[in-house]
């Protein structure tokens, strides 16, 4: 394809739109698509490939009717995007892993520190003149050296996670199929140990999760998970917001049966379940995990990639999908 056409839903940060504009011809709606929109866009026939973000999803109804040949995510994750169907229709998609995982992983180990020591309720009671000086049990919070964290999910970012934990002093099991033979653990060979499920969530101070989003993982951490979670324990969620059932989890927080909640991702983002915002034992950032300037260049510098990669027919470097590929 000489002169492809991308469509970009959303623009990318630099370098990325540069990329593109330099490939072909970009088309930015003006507005963020419906559904429906995003399904007449995709079938319109005049466009190649599409840049595409987390809130863009493709089900089988918008990929059945797509004409284009790609969609580049400019996301690690790609929950949005049916792939079985993807793959069915011949469309390829892709990712971009990798350039996350360190942000991401601190983010995680943000959200651990900040909800064990109150930042966020701390904060704002320094901002309303409250802060009288110096007391002995003003905001006590909970420790961090010799605390276990509990990986749930054991893919790059989990790791990464469990560096900075062992960093800070805290034990570290995780849980996932089976465990990883030390071989093929690195610089956490014989520092971390493989436990089940259950035992993690019964036994864990800071239950982190780093599962993708799939039928498996939709709800893992419900009401029942919750109750047995210990009433001094903390959850932390930088992976997808559905993981966690957040009507239960609401009423787990109120009730005290777990102490406190670290969360990027909700369920309904940009929406929040009713209550978990009024809970001061939480810390709730807006989805930031890979939001550092220089991260979200390099995703868009390899979103732009993947993208212009398929428009020129080549295999892209970052295919969820390979199979789908027809050069
Ligand atoms: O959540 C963000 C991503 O998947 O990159």
């Amino acid at each position: 394809m000489s002169h492809p056409t991308f469509l970009v839903t959303t623009p990318l940060p630099d370098p990325g739109m540069q990329m593109l504009r330099a490939a072909g011809d970009v088309v930015v709606p003006d507005r963020e698509l419906t559904a429906e929109e995003l399904t007449a866009v995709c079938s319109s026939g005049s466009h190649d490939v599409v840049v595409a973000q987390l809130i863009n999803i493709f089900d089988e109804t918008t990929l059945a009717a797509a004409t284009v040949r790609g969609i580049s995510n400019y996301a690690v994750g790609y929950d949005n995007v049916d792939v079985a169907a993807a793959t069915n229709h011949g469309i390829l998609v892709c990712n971009t892993p990798g350039v996350l995982t360190a942000a991401t992983a601190d983010l995680a180990m943000l959200l651990i520190l900040a909800t064990a020591r109150r930042c966020v309720e701390a904060d704002a009671y320094l901002r309303s003149g409250r802060f009288r000086g110096w007391r002995p049990e003003l905001l006590l919070g909970a420790d961090i050296t010799g605390a276990s964290l509990g990986l749930v999910g054991f893919g790059r970012i989990a790791r990464a996670t469990a560096e900075r934990a062992l960093g800070f002093g805290m034990t570290v099991r995780y849980t996932a199929r089976r465990a990883v033979p030390d071989d093929d653990l690195g610089p956490l060979a014989g520092r971390v140990q493989h436990a089940e499920f259950d035992e993690l969530v019964r036994t864990s101070d800071f239950l982190s999760l780093h599962v993708p989003l799939n039928a498996d993982t939709h709800h893992l951490i419900d009401a029942d998970v919750l109750r047995a979670m210990k009433p001094t324990a903390y959850l932390i969620n930088t992976a997808r917001g559905p993981v966690v059932n957040e009507q239960a989890l609401v009423a787990a927080l109120r009730d005290g049966q777990i102490a406190g909640a670290g969360l990027d991702v909700y369920e309904h983002e940009p929406d929040v379940a009713d209550g978990l915002a009024d809970l001061a034992n939480t810390t709730l950032l807006p989805h930031l995990g890979s939001a550092t300037r220089s991260v979200r260049a390099t995703m868009a510098r390899r979103c732009a990639a993947n993208a212009i990669a398929m428009a020129r027919g080549e295999m892209p470097e970052h295919p969820v999908n390979p199979e789908a590929w027809r050069a």
